[in-house]
């Protein structure tokens, strides 16, 4: 009798199968109409477009994306399991979908970051986050902003001292600078990443984003974030390493609770860091430590590859490296220290800054989850879409950017600016959802991109962006060590 018991076992759990199978493709049937108007693949059920991703050959999220983008052209449409996804570059929809109430939720697959960091700003549930996103801007005033330009000056002097030096790679060297800049404005403290070169915390936190991208490959093929051979390979590694980052904050959160108890600071001049710790009502040292770390982590690779590109660029153009160096020498002098009354008036840096940002976007793509239709000129995008607003090729449209592969810094010119719609730039996002730290990066590129000039002139064997091959799955940058050289200034 215990084969019959089997025999109907395994029949019910295939009508189960088959049912929940059968219900989620009713569910769906709005999407396949809408998913009709695009290229892409043909859905089949169970498992999405398996076969056809495995064919393509790609080796991360990113990857997948720009494979495809590049096979299929935009907007087009894929599968990962039974989750729909969308890519678009085009300014109209991103607009919308960055801004409608209705897809303020990330997309499905965040949850490969929530597996390795758990619930946060990043990638909370719009209700929660909401609550979340009020709380912390109001440490994002630019009055206390300006007063972190000291510390992004002492910090880029550190950093000049470094680029004398021989170093190994140009994305850690920018990295340690905001991490250590980070630290010194948060914390309280300096963890000297910059001058300890035994230091491989940012080598580590990179190896961390390089597993979630790897993971993202079987996430991407299967529809959930599970990588049994990268967890078994790289899986202890990469948890022992998130035990030592819990470690590290709170240490920094004890540090910093001990400092406030010796030199109370309040209202306006609260960070996010201090607004938490005296909020302890509010926030549990295990969701600080959670929120700390990610603030941490968005502010690091980010601004770090950011500079890393900037004055890569820099180095393939020496004419527009030339205006920059006048530009600071005229406004700030030779020597004097950069002070907050400064950076205004660094209008072409900052047109330097901006056109570094659309070429070379530290953030590739960002994605949405759709929890109703929404309508977008003449289609409905339908609920349970997940889209992926593409920035790099957005960036790169000529529809909005002529001759889009030239590095144009006057393409910031107001004139110009005017001329286009907004949403075709968003290297920090847009609409409610956007950066948060948008201001304080701007601030720390400009004290960076002022000192190492008027210190060094730089240069790179590049003559296009297209010689730089890109990874990456929330940061971006190139596969090999990048070309850009510092030759310090008589
Ligand atoms: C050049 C530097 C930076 C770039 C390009 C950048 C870009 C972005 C982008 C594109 C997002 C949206 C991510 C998404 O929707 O998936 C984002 C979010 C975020 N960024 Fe930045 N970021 C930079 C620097 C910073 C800095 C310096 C900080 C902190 C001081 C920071 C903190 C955050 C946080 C906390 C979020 C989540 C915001 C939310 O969901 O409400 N970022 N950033």
């Amino acid at each position: 009798m215990a084969w019959l018991k089997i025999v109907v076992g395994a029949g019910v759990l295939a009508v189960l199968v088959i049912l929940k199978v059968g219900w989620s493709l009713y569910k769906k049937r709005h999407i396949f109409e809408f998913a009709k108007n695009f290229n892409g693949f043909r859905f089949y059920p169970i498992f999405g477009n398996f076969w056809q991703l495995s064919n393509i050959g790609y080796s991360d999220f990113f990857d997948a994306v720009r494979v495809l983008a590049r096979k299929l052209g935009l907007p087009l449409n894929f599968w990962y399991g039974h989750s729909y996804i969308h890519v678009t570059d085009d300014a109209e929809a991103i607009k919308v979908i960055l801004n409608h109430p209705d897809s303020l939720d990330k997309a499905s697959f965040y949850n490969i970051v929530k597996v390795i960091f758990d619930d946060c700003l990043l990638v909370y549930k719009a209700e929660d986050w909401k609550v979340r996103r009020k709380f912390f801007s109001k440490s994002f005033n630019q009055p206390l902003l300006n007063s972190y330009v000291h510390y992004f000056y002492r910090n880029s002097n550190v950093l000049v001292d470094v680029l004398h030096n021989d170093y190994e790679d140009l994305f850690s060297v920018f990295g340690h600078y905001t991490f250590d800049t980070f630290c010194d404005i948060y914390v309280g403290k300096s963890y000297n990443l910059q001058t300890d070169p035994n230091n491989r915390l940012i080598e580590e936190l990179d190896a961390v984003q390089k597993y979630i991208g790897e993971s993202s490959v079987v996430a991407v093929t299967f529809g959930f974030p599970l990588d049994l051979k990268g967890l078994v390979t790289n899986g202890w590694s990469t948890i022992s390493l998130l035990n030592q980052l819990r470690k590290l904050s709170f240490s920094m959160i004890d540090f910093r609770r001990e400092e406030l108890q010796k030199e109370p600071v309040v209202g306006s001049q609260l960070s996010f860091l201090d607004a938490m710790i005296s909020r302890g009502d509010l926030f549990h040292p295990s969701i600080m430590s959670k929120e700390l770390l990610v603030f941490l982590l968005a502010a690091t690779d980010t601004t770090g590859n950011a500079l890393t590109f900037i004055f890569t660029l820099l180095g393939m153009h020496p004419e527009i490296q030339q205006k920059v160096y006048e530009e600071v020498i005229t406004e700030i002098g030779r020597d004097a220290p950069i002070e907050t009354d400064h950076l205004p008036k660094l209008k072409y840096t900052e047109r330097v800054i901006s056109e570094s940002m659309r070429l070379l976007p530290p953030v590739p793509m960002v994605a949405r989850y759709l929890n109703k239709d929404i309508q977008i000129g003449d289609k409905t995008f339908p609920k349970g879409a997940n889209v992926i607003v593409y920035t790099l090729a957005l960036h790169r449209n000529s529809k909005y950017w002529p001759n889009p592969k030239k590095f144009d810094p006057d393409r910031f010119l107001p004139e110009e600016i005017a001329k286009r719609p907004p949403s075709c730039y968003i290297p920090f996002s847009g609409g409610p959802r956007n950066c948060i730290g948008k201001l304080y990066a701007m601030m720390s590129m400009k004290v960076v991109v002022a000192n190492v000039i008027r210190n060094f002139r730089i240069s790179s064997k590049y003559r296009s962006v297209d010689e730089m091959e890109m990874r990456g799955l929330i940061t971006m940058r190139t596969k090999d060590d990048i070309d850009c050289h510092f030759s310090p200034r008589k």
